[in-house]
């Protein structure tokens, strides 16, 4: 099957699928096992899925090439592993060579794979192979040391200089850090060019442009970590599904433009691993006001935020509650901040009353171990006491108490076991205190590089939701029965990025979870098996309005400082959408109350959508 072919039986298969499950493609992630599984079915009918996956990588290459300017003379450096990776690579070196343009493929590992290694130099491309115990046939093995130090180095010159290094070392059977000769080429060119590229846009093919094959080789593709040295990609073509490391921290930064090669895999009958929170899910999430309502039956949110230190935060996390769709807000803490409250909202209700939502802790102090708790630690620490599970899960109380939000300085207020309706909302540095706080041993660089695995253990290890800041936020499920399915919220433009943002979200949260009140409550354990269901209906529905809250903040902090960049660009269909340069203004600076103020025009186009 030659380029053409393969590309219009790949336009038949984007053709033959519905819009449906276009948005699953791009909204979903799927690990490696499930991958495998939904290609099973494909193999066995005979559908030669490398072969698609190679025309896709050569016909990316070509259109890049073309869009630079650069005529056959261009060179094009394979890195090829000894998997089916190396194999897609080898075939798109093949295509590419076909078209005449100088194609050199470096071998990392001891063998290639066998059909398109012998289709690759049938095509007239060239192997250069780095161990000196390879079995490729025709080339030259038990070099020396001296001689394998030597061919490593120019091997990276010559990948250095080349104009497109297509990243086929390892895809989806990579295991953990690159070890061995793919871990030194990625130690020493993945070094390069996260240099080269720290400096350059590669506007002009100043420096190599990387098209990684299915997935940077590297990065951690089920978690989204950086494990060891990687290969970082301009563009990554993914095939039949998004892997997590495409939707999550920090891999996806490696992976660069995203595109996606449709295989036709049944998604529908497969559960995603992770998901990105879009404009659906998040106007699922604001409920439609109706004739009937009164300011209660909106929802009532409740905050204990604000402090003699940090009265700001008060304000920002009331007005951002108010302006979020519900119906009242109340207020308690030092008097100072009350003043400050009622100044910027006169709409808030100062002191208790009945609540659906909570939200404590944003721009309370941290509590150290010598220091006597403050009013208001205090009043939130004996909040916080009546959503504690005992070992065994009991307590009916903690159950039947509204959704809180657990921000800031309350994180160390937080009881050992909480059930789901918990919503923790730390940043990276509050993460790493809190598990140091529940005997982890772990630093905030750890935690940066593996932020799911960390929130996932905050979760496990204390039963609550949690929701994970940064560029991109992602929200892992709470509750004894979580499901591991992860959602990412990536809508917020780098400006975001500003003092009090988080107390904004906090805010916004609260509000959010009140209006939703219904759909957040978890029902007490009963002790049968329906227990199991319930409980994790609750907490994906809780995950997803958490999700949906970091959604509408990055909204509105792009309708605010009219940026069009985010934390993660939805990734691009291959035969659909077309390689156009595409431009993502940052926009200009603004200050977390430009969010607040933005609010109410978020929500408006999520339900004008
Ligand atoms: N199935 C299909 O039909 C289709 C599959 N497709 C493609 O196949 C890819 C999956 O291929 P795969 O299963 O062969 O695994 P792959 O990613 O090449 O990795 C295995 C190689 O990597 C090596 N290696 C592993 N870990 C390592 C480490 N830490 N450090 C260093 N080396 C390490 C490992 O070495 P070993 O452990 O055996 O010594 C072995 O050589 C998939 O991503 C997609 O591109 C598409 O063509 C569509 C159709
Ligand atoms: N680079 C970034 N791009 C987009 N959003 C960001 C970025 N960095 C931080 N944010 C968002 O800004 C907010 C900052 O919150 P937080 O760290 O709690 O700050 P503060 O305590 O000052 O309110 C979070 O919602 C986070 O997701
Ligand atoms: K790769």
């Amino acid at each position: 099957m030659d380029m053409q072919q393969s590309q219009e039986s790949q336009e038949s298969i984007v053709e033959s699928l519905d819009e449906d499950h276009l948005q699953m493609l791009v909204q979903h992630a799927y690990d490696t096992d499930t991958v495998r599984a939904m290609e099973q079915p494909l193999l066995e009918q005979g559908e030669p899925l490398m072969r698609h996956a190679a025309a896709a990588v050569a016909t990316n290459v070509l259109q890049l090439l073309e869009s630079f300017d650069l005529d056959e003379h261009a060179r094009i450096t394979v890195l090829a592993g000894a998997g089916d990776n190396g194999g897609d690579g080898l075939f798109a070196g093949a295509l590419l060579a076909k078209r005449g343009f100088p194609v050199t493929a470096i071998a990392v590992g001891r063998t290639l794979h066998d059909d398109a290694y012998r289709t690759f130099i049938e095509s007239g491309g060239h192997i250069w192979v780095l161990d000196a115990a390879n079995t490729i046939p025709g080339c030259p093995s038990e070099f020396s040391a001296g001689e394998a130090g030597e061919r490593f180095e120019q091997a990276m010159e010559f990948a250095s200089n080349s104009h497109i290094i297509i990243d086929a070392m390892t895809g989806i059977g990579a295991q953990g850090a690159l070890r061995g000769i793919a871990g030194s080429v990625a130690q020493t060119l993945g070094a390069l060019l996260d240099e080269l590229r720290a400096h350059d846009s590669n506007d002009d093919m100043q420096r190599p442009y990387v098209v990684a094959v299915d997935t940077p080789s590297g990065i951690g593709v089920n978690d989204g970590s950086l494990p060891g040295p990687y290969i970082p990609a301009d563009m990554t073509l993914m095939f039949g599904a998004m892997k997590p490391c495409a939707i999550l921290p920090p891999a996806c930064s490696a992976c660069g433009e995203i595109w996606l090669v449709d295989f036709g895999f049944d998604l529908e009958s497969h559960d995603p691993a992770g998901s990105i929170v879009g404009m659906d899910l998040a106007a699922a999430a604001i409920r439609q006001v109706m004739p009937t309502d009164a300011k209660y039956s909106r929802g009532v949110t409740g905050l204990i935020t604000g402090s003699q230190q940090y009265p700001g935060a008060a304000v920002l996390s009331t007005t951002a509650a108010a302006h979020t769709n519900i119906g009242m807000v109340r207020y308690m803490g030092p008097t100072r901040a009350q003043d400050l409250v009622l100044h910027a909202l006169p709409e808030a209700v100062i002191g208790k009353g009945h609540v659906q939502s909570w939200v404590v802790g944003s721009g309370v102090p941290v509590r150290t171990a010598e220091e006597e708790a403050d009013l208001q630690q205090q009043s939130i620490e004996a909040l916080l006491a009546h959503y504690a599970l005992s070992e065994d899960g009991s307590n009916e109380e903690a159950y039947a108490m509204p959704a809180i939000v657990v921000d800031a300085g309350a994180l160390d207020l937080l009881p050992d076991h909480v059930p789901s309706h918990v919503v923790l909302t730390p940043h990276m540095g509050e993460l790493t205190r809190l598990l140091t706080r529940l005997g982890v041993d772990v630093d905030e660089d750890t935690v940066r590089n593996q932020p799911l695995q960390y929130a996932r253990m905050a979760a496990k290890m204390t039963g609550a939701t949690v929701l994970l800041k940064g560029s991109l936020t992602i929200v892992v499920q709470g509750g004894q029965f979580a499901d591991d399915q992860v959602f990412v919220a990536g809508r917020a433009p780098a400006q975001l990025a500003t003092a009090g943002a988080g107390d904004v979200l906090a805010g916004m949260l609260g509000a959010i979870l009140a209006q939703n009140a219904d759909l957040v409550q978890p029902s007490v354990p009963s002790g049968d098996e329906s227990d199991h269901d319930d409980e994790a209906q609750v907490a994906q529905a809780i995950a997803e309005i958490a999700g949906a809250a970091a959604y509408l903040h990055g909204l509105a902090a792009a309708l605010a400082s009219k940026a069009k960049q985010r934390g993660w660009h939805r990734a691009h269909l291959f035969g659909i959408d077309d390689l156009d340069e595409e431009h993502f203004p940052i926009g200009r600076p603004i200050v977390a109350s430009d969010v607040v103020k933005k609010i109410a025009a978020a929500i408006g186009k999520l339900q004008n959508n």
